[in-house]
């Protein structure tokens, strides 16, 4: 069976730990790498069983872009988020993710798109720091493992064991493993929660520096100050998914509409 590939084998890796597909012998594999866009979806429903959870969503999402999703409890902002993610079958439309099919099972899909679903496991016998280690390993991660556990305020329990940590404790190990990995695009599901204000505040800052450098973000957020920080474009979940500006969808939030 011939093996997968994803296009520019090699890497090059960018101030902030994110590793951009390149090939030096190949510069024009590298600039239709740039021009594809990450995500596509057109009339794209999502949900459980044969029922959409929300009306179906059009947006393109380019790198360097970072596309916030917003809505109420229950919109369907998660359900869209999964099916991104190859965890959920479209219901219909259309939908793609670096010109493929999402596809967890395949090993390029799990190489390129790095997530925080809030679905968060752990080995009991692991401190936080082996398990950011075993991370580095499984995926070939060049980002500085030190940076990033200074970053997210995890030197002090660097060597607990997961029965140790407090709620947001996790939060912040789990947003560490993510960040540490290479990837073409970072998927969060409401990365603010359980976290305190100066790491939420440190959080912004890595995802405008993974933006500015050409990285690409999807995330679901009802943080007002992250939205404003980091989203270039907004859509709105819900009965009537539609794009708002940026400033549309923080007055939403702030003013309790969402
Ligand atoms: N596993 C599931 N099976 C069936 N229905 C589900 C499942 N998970 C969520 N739902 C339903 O799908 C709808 C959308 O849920 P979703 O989690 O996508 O909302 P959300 O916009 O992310 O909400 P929140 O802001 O509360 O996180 C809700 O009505 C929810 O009850």
């Amino acid at each position: 069976m011939a093996p997968e590939v994803i296009p520019g084998a090699s890497a090059r890796a960018c101030p902030v730990g994110i590793v951009l597909p390149t090939d030096p012998a190949n510069p024009a594999l590298w600039n239709s790498v740039r021009m594809e866009p990450i995500v596509t979806a057109r009339d794209l429903a999502v949900g459980y069983g044969t029922e959409p959870v929300c009306s179906p969503a059009t947006f393109t999402l380019e790198r360097g872009q970072a596309l916030f999703l917003v809505g109420v409890n229950g919109a369907g902002k998660s359900t869209l988020l999964r099916t991104a993610c190859g965890l959920l079958p479209p219901l219909g439309g259309q939908l793609t993710v670096l010109g493929h099919t999402p596809d967890p099972r395949s090993t390029a899909f799990r190489t390129a798109v790095a997530r925080d679903l809030g679905d968060e496991s752990f080995f009991p016998f692991l401190t936080v720091r082996e398990h950011l280690e075993l991370v580095q390993l499984g995926h070939g991660a060049t980002a500085d493992l030190e940076a990033v556990i200074t970053g997210l305020g995890l030197s002090a329990i660097a060597q607990a064991l997961p029965n140790r940590l407090s709620s947001g404790q996790r939060r912040r190990a789990v947003l560490a493993s993510v960040l540490l990995r290479p990837r073409r695009l970072l998927v969060l599901d409401e990365p603010e929660q359980r976290l305190d204000h100066s790491t939420r505040v440190m959080l912004a800052g890595r995802l405008v520096a993974e933006r500015e450098a050409g990285g690409t973000l999807l995330v679901v957020s009802h943080d007002p100050a992250l939205v404003d920080a980091v989203a270039t474009h907004v859509l709105l979940v819900g009965e009537d998914t539609r794009p708002l500006t940026v400033d549309e969808g923080v007055e939403a939030i702030e003013e309790g509409a969402l």
